[in-house]
């Protein structure tokens, strides 16, 4: 079974979900090195932002499959380390954006209104009704920078306080914006025209200190900066002098560059309004959080195509039932063809036939150079790391679909291009299961799984019962059998599934068979 580490809070719901699944432990008490000490136990880990999925917190996750991010941003996990080690980063963008929204509302409200620090002075046994003057928000500017998912909900929000909204995202169509009632501009406009700017792109290269000196001074004189994206985003030292300076009237932030923000000058500051990262912070939020963060991972452990992987490809559920399969099947393929074909390759081609040719054929064709990877790596190859594996190997790919797949709904074609000629391996799904038709030019119909061994011989009375003894005197059962020739008494090639593996001294034996070629034992 395998074992599941949640290393942050997650909701009741979601490890429900895990537990019916996985063993499940939970420990939000861990610091770096007690995480590294037991994550060699674990095939999924679970975190939130706190805890930050370091290269080498990754490369001590020598039975890691997946990361499991409890929430939107991923920029506490080094995803290029998890790529190149092949484990695959899922996480929950869609559960909490209204959450977010509501608490930027939540910001745009406090700080037209002073409402924390009008709070702190009732509390504070005082009744200063004259020193909280505010404004309202009506008619007023809001600028977001970032119209995703969560922007879009904020810009939903605003538009129901009577708010103008401008925007500027890079991606986002006039369409899409003009469905939210959004106007689009470029950033500087945005950040002039905008009496409220509120921040919401993910933390990546681009937006790193996005915000910063020359951006705050674009901003109108007397204006407001929201940021419950990341901290990283806004260079704070700028910001506290925007704010210090005159040019902004305050800031209300949920994220800080550091996390607690010890020591940071705008923690404090009477024109700050500061919350501890509490953008996703709401019961059904972190309900939705934790089972779709626990959906992922369950089904990147059976192998499955989660649908939100950061760094895999996604099987639209409308092609799953088809696609599925074959990605198996792809596998197995290219593992047979590794181990048939010894010779140099020039190039793979990958050919899609029949229902194949009509559908998005990427996790096929990421599981067919997994295949061929698989044995030649001391790192584990995955459909996440194979592409990389693959380019820096200078592995050449071409890929093609045909229509046309004989008798056969769809076929999955593999050709290795060798100086001497095409070596080509087919297969197709039986029954529901994956099925080679054809091994190295040999029409041969069989299930690729389990040990096998494979025999190139000539065609000759008594082959069959020569290599079935030879089995049977070192105890190996035969599964099942099949023989594919190119014509009577030529080329033969025998395909055996056994049910134990052959010893080295039985494939040495048929090696001696004047008849047999080559002889072959794999272990799909
Ligand atoms: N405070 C909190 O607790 C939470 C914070 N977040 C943060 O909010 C971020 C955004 O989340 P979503 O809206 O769900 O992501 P999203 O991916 O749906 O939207 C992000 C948008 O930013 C845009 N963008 C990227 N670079 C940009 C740039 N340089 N300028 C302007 N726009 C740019 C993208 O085109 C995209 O449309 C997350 O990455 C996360 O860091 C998310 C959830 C909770
Ligand atoms: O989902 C996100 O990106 C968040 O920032 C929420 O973070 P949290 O899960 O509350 O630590």
């Amino acid at each position: 079974m395998d074992r599941i580490l949640v290393a942050e809070p997650i909701a009741e719901e979601g490890l429900a979900r895990l537990r019916a699944a996985a063993r499940v432990d939970v420990r939000t008490d861990l610091d770096k090195a007690g995480l590294i000490a037991i994550l060699p136990e674990y095939d999924a880990l679970i975190v939130r932002s706190a805890t930050k999925v370091t290269a080498d917190v990754l490369a001590a996750g020598t039975r890691l499959r997946v990361v499991g991010r409890a929430g939107t941003g991923v920029d506490n996990i080094d995803l290029d380390a998890a790529t190149r080690q092949g484990i695959m980063v899922v996480n929950a963008p869609a559960s909490n954006s209204v959450a977010v929204a509501e608490l930027t509302i939540g910001l745009i409200l406090s700080l037209a209104r002073h409402i924390p620090q009008a709070h702190s002075t009732v509390v504070a046994g005082k009744w200063e009704r004259n020193r909280f003057m505010g404004f309202e928000v009506r008619n007023k500017t809001l600028g977001l920078v970032g119209l995703g998912r969560i922007g879009a909900e904020v810009a939903r929000r605003a538009r129901g306080l009577e708010m103008h909204v401008v925007a500027y995202d890079p991606v986002v169509s006039t369409e899409r914006a003009l469905q939210l009632g959004v106007t689009l501009a470029p950033l500087e406009e945005v950040l002039a025209q905008a009496d409220i700017v509120s921040l919401h792109v993910p933390l990546i290269d681009s937006t790193r200190n996005l915000i910063n000196a020359m951006r705050l001074a674009q901003m109108k004189r007397g204006a407001y900066l929201i940021n419950a994206a990341r901290g990283g985003v806004v260079d704070e030292t700028a910001l506290l002098e925007a704010i210090n300076g005159g040019h902004l009237a305050g800031a209300a932030l949920d994220t800080y560059s550091t996390e607690p923000p010890v020591g940071n000058p705008l923690v404090g500051h009477p024109r700050v309004i500061t919350l501890p990262h509490l953008g996703a912070s709401t019961v059904e939020a972190q309900a939705l959080t934790g089972v779709d963060v626990a959906e992922g991972v369950l089904v990147a452990l059976s192998g499955g195509s989660p649908h939100y992987a950061v760094n895999a490809p996604y099987i639209p559920p409308e092609h799953r039932g088809l696609v599925a399969p074959y990605v198996d099947l792809g596998r197995r393929l290219g593992m047979l063809c590794a181990g048939l074909v010894h010779d140099p390759v020039h190039n793979f081609e990958i050919e899609y036939r029949g229902e194949l040719a009509t559908v998005d054929t990427t996790p096929v064709r990421l599981a067919v150079l997994q295949g061929l990877l698989a044995g030649t790596r001391e790192e584990r190859v995955t459909p996440v790391n194979a592409p990389i594996l693959a380019r820096e190997l200078g592995l050449k790919l071409t890929e093609f679909s045909t229509e046309d797949a004989g008798n056969f709904s769809g076929l999955l074609v593999l050709r290795a291009q060798t100086s001497d000629g095409a070596r080509e391996f087919a297969g197709t799904i039986l029954r529901g299961e994956p099925h080679v038709v054809e091994a190295d030019g040999f029409w041969v119909t069989f299930v690729p799984a389990g040990p096998m061994l494979f025999t190139y011989h000539r065609d000759r009375p008594g082959m069959i019962g020569k290599v079935g003894t030879l089995l049977g005197e070192a105890d190996v059962n035969i599964a099942s059998m099949d023989v594919g020739r190119l014509a009577p008494r030529e080329q033969a090639m025998m395909v055996l599934r056994l049910d134990d593996p052959v010893p080295p001294h039985v494939i040495a034996r048929l090696r001696e068979e004047p008849d047999i070629q080559h002889a072959t034992t794999l272990i799909i």
